[in-house]
């Protein structure tokens, strides 16, 4: 069986015996495909240093081997906080007015990506499968391809691909998507971002593209697909029964105090529509008085990116924006907006999402967004809570049977509000049953599989041709 190598920005370590490691659900199910394929996962520490090095730090534990590098400060600065955030990120969720066109931000992210590429070769086998992850490593492929890999890659885009008409306008838009074409096998998360790229691959680079999605241009063929990620159901659901989650799930519903408790959980970005939510959710007061003390929100918010300027502007915005609301409504024994600028692990989450009859996750535009998913799986069969989600979420294309709003519209946020207090348990179980079916199917082990599969038999795997022995003088 071929080995998997796992290419990211970040690597999660392998969750640690006292439980303690990151471990998103991605985290989860790349070490699980890790474990399967006996391969690595390669990606930056996270850390910075003086002068870059190429050293790998090599660690392993629970079956899985992770390879980190540590960067220079220049090469965050314009890599991770600079190309990566301050140009692709919002040109990419479709915010150009918040996109960055620095040639300094390029450069760097052409640097990163050559340096992993550098590090990275001389790990790789001749018949390892290669799985690159991201905005961050669009070019990677490339830079592997140069240095000799005829291995089988493939590429997995987390967040949108913008249409047309926006992903002109970053310079050098065409340089960066050739290079895409140098990957056997591409997925995106949605059949919109997937019809997007599409698009962009017939009319910006006159290229063709298959009935069963195999993309051509010039010699180059690639197949493009949509793979949307889930989470790890039964991760989730066995989250769920630990005394975290249980205390979690009582701290909430004791401080509620027998109020309904609307949840939000979201990294602190402009993406996720906080601004817009909140607004949606300050609308439902003034138009229901007689709910303001029936219900509170509670968003949970963790900073994220924290040197990009944006993120610092909306994190400004939404500590006066809560403020306002609570300062206009608050009674001296109630507080419509709970605002947490903190992390949970996942285990507190799962109880809280218990806790909560209400879901409120309105981004302006997500890849899929995880949260919703979890959401649900979190829900208790007999009595489940209703999620509120927005038509641009990635996963709305398969929550259905969410209450589905326009995030930018205040009045269908108050309004599904209303709805989601009134909605009867019967429909509320109808529309869940719906919902939890999807997210247990389409769950973080199918997504990898289908992936992986699809990379397996993009083609025969090709053997590296032995570098000719250097000629004697
Ligand atoms: O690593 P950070 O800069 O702190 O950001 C965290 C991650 O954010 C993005 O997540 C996306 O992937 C999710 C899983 O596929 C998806 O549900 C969500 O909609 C996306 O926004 C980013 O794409 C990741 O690379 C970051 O690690
Ligand atoms: O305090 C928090 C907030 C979020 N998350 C996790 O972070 C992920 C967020 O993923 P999502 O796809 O919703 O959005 P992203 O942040 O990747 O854009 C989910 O798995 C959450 O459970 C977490 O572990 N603790």
């Amino acid at each position: 069986m071929s080995r998997l190598i796992v290419i990211s920005n970040r690597v999660s370590p392998p969750k640690t015996e006292d439980g303690s490691g990151a471990q998103g659900g991605l985290a989860v199910a790349l070490a699980a495909a890790l474990r399967e394929y006996r391969g690595l996962w390669f990606g930056w520490s996270g850390r910075k240093t003086d002068k870059f090095t190429g050293h790998i730090d090599m660690q392993r534990a629970h079956g899985v081997t992770t390879a980190t590098i540590d960067l220079e400060e220049q090469d965050v600065e314009e890599y991770y906080n600079g190309y990566a955030n301050r140009t692709l990120w919002p040109l990419f969720h479709y915010r150009i007015d918040l996109a960055e066109y620095d040639r300094s931000f390029g450069s760097g992210y052409e640097r990163v990506n050559e340096r992993f590429a550098e590090t990275v070769t001389p790990l790789i086998e001749p018949d390892d499968l290669i799985w690159v992850h991201d905005y961050h490593l669009i070019p990677l492929g490339q830079q592997l391809r140069e240095r000799g890999l005829k291995n089988r890659m493939g590429f997995f885009l987390h967040i949108p691909w913008p249409p047309s008409r926006l992903m002109v306008s970053l310079p050098y838009h065409e340089k960066l998507v050739r290079t895409m074409l140098a990957y056997d096998v591409i997925g995106f998360q949605t059949e919109e971002w997937l019809e997007s790229f599409c698009h962009y691959v017939e009319r910006e680079l006159g290229g063709t593209v298959d009935p069963d999605g195999v993309i051509h241009v010039g010699d180059r063929s690639v197949h493009a697909a949509a793979y949307p990620i889930g989470v790890d159901f039964k991760e989730f659901t066995e989250a769920l029964e630990s005394d975290a989650a249980r205390e979690s799930f009582e701290r909430l519903r004791t401080s509620a105090a027998g109020r309904r408790t609307i949840i939000g959980v979201d990294r602190l970005d402009y993406s996720k529509g906080l601004e817009e939510r909140f607004l949606g959710y300050r609308r439902f007061l003034e138009k229901h008085p007689r709910y303001q003390r029936k219900l509170f929100l509670l968003q949970i918010a963790p900073p994220s990116r924290g040197e990009v300027a944006t993120y610092e502007v909306i994190r400004e915005h939404l500590d006066e924006l809560s403020g306002r609301i609570n300062g206009e409504f608050a009674d001296v024994d109630w507080v419509p907006v709970r605002y947490v600028n903190q992390g949970y692990r996942r285990e507190e989450l799962a109880g809280f999402y218990r806790a909560a009859e209400i879901a409120l996750i309105t981004p302006l535009r997500d890849g899929m967004n995880l949260v919703a998913k979890e959401y649900v799986a979190a829900q208790d069969p007999e009595d489940p809570g209703v999620l509120i989600l927005s038509r641009f979420a990635g996963a709305a294309l398969q929550l259905k049977d969410a209450l589905l709003v326009n995030p930018y519209s205040k009045d269908e946020i108050a309004d599904a509000i209303m709805r989601a207090i009134r909605m009867p348990k019967e429909e509320r179980i109808r529309r869940w049953k719906a919902m939890v079916e999807v997210v247990r199917q389409e769950d973080v082990v199918a997504w990898r599989h289908a992936f992986v599969e699809a990379l397996e038999k993009a083609r025969p795997p090709v053997r590296r041709e032995p570098t000719p022995e250097p000629e004697a003088c």
